[in-house]
């Protein structure tokens, strides 16, 4: 078993776990009383230039922890006053060493839309995030069945919510396109040995029309690697460790954006 089949399948007993303390149409109930979102996170990465997108996260399979002093507000404000453009954090418990928490009150403190960074098997999991006050989540083509990947991105739709729709190749790709991904995200690290080459995104960048925006995740640690990404047309880069293991996240921050 892969470490990704391990994430959904712990993802899928969290799922079952919260629905015994509240159920579905409960979740749902409440998600739908709450105003439409407006789409903030594409809106957000749709500006001139590339935007950055900073993420919180204490651990990582492939790493291990990254941050053993974990100020999560702290860093999330520290991003916001960098001048970051979304903030994606992480929620997923066992090997990310995330929570729910975290998000809910990053989402409350700062005024840059939050990602909800989990591993979604389930439509609980996107009304949660909405519950928590996300303005995206994380649909990975590599767990989801089209016909999944399809349903998940029409409920983002209804709630407001940016899908942020993750690809490893070509393949992936297609997939996210035909179930309508507005947002497609190649992650540069390989979920499957964990190796990370920033040139994945380089080499898919053609298969995503100008239409959708393109987002480059992982592996991100230079101005240089910013840059060539951006001359390839990438929209924004998703950065979490080269920021997490910086003491100053603005000074890392302005580094990254050759500033
Ligand atoms: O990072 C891992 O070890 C990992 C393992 C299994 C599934 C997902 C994983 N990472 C999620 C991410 O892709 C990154 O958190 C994100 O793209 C930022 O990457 P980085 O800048 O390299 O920290």
């Amino acid at each position: 078993m892969t470490s990704l089949d391990q994430l959904a399948q712990h993802a899928a007993e969290r799922v079952a776990a919260a629905q015994q303390r509240l159920s579905l149409r409960e979740l749902r109930r409440q998600a739908l009383a709450l105003p439409k979102g407006r789409f903030a996170f594409e809106h957000a990465l749709q500006k001139p230039g590339i935007s950055f997108i900073c993420e919180c996260k204490k651990a990582s399979p492939s790493k291990g922890i990254l941050a053993e002093d974990f100020p999560y507000l702290y860093i999330a404000r520290a991003y916001e006053d960098a001048g970051a453009d979304c903030i994606s954090v992480l929620t997923e418990p066992k090997w990310f060493l995330g929570s729910d928490a975290y998000l809910q009150e990053i989402a409350a403190a700062v005024s840059i839309p939050c990602l909800r960074k989990d591993f979604t098997i389930s439509d609980y999991q996107i009304y949660e995030a909405k519950l928590l006050g996300a303005q995206a989540v994380l649909l990975i083509c590599s767990i989801l069945s089209p016909e999944q990947l399809r349903t998940y991105i029409q409920l983002c739709d209804e709630l407001g919510l940016s899908a942020l729709v993750e690809a490893h190749d070509a393949a992936e790709i297609s997939m996210g396109l035909t179930a309508g991904a507005r947002i497609i995200g190649v992650n540069n690290r390989n979920l499957k040995d964990f190796s990370v080459h920033t040139d994945n995104s380089c080499a898919l960048r053609k298969l995503v029309p100008k239409e959708v925006l393109f987002v480059s995740e992982s592996g991100v640690q230079s101005a240089a690697d910013v840059e060539k990404l951006q001359q390839t047309g990438a929209d924004a880069v998703l950065i979490g460790e080269a920021l997490m293991r910086a003491p100053d996240k603005k000074a890392r921050l302005s580094e990254l954006r050759g500033a």
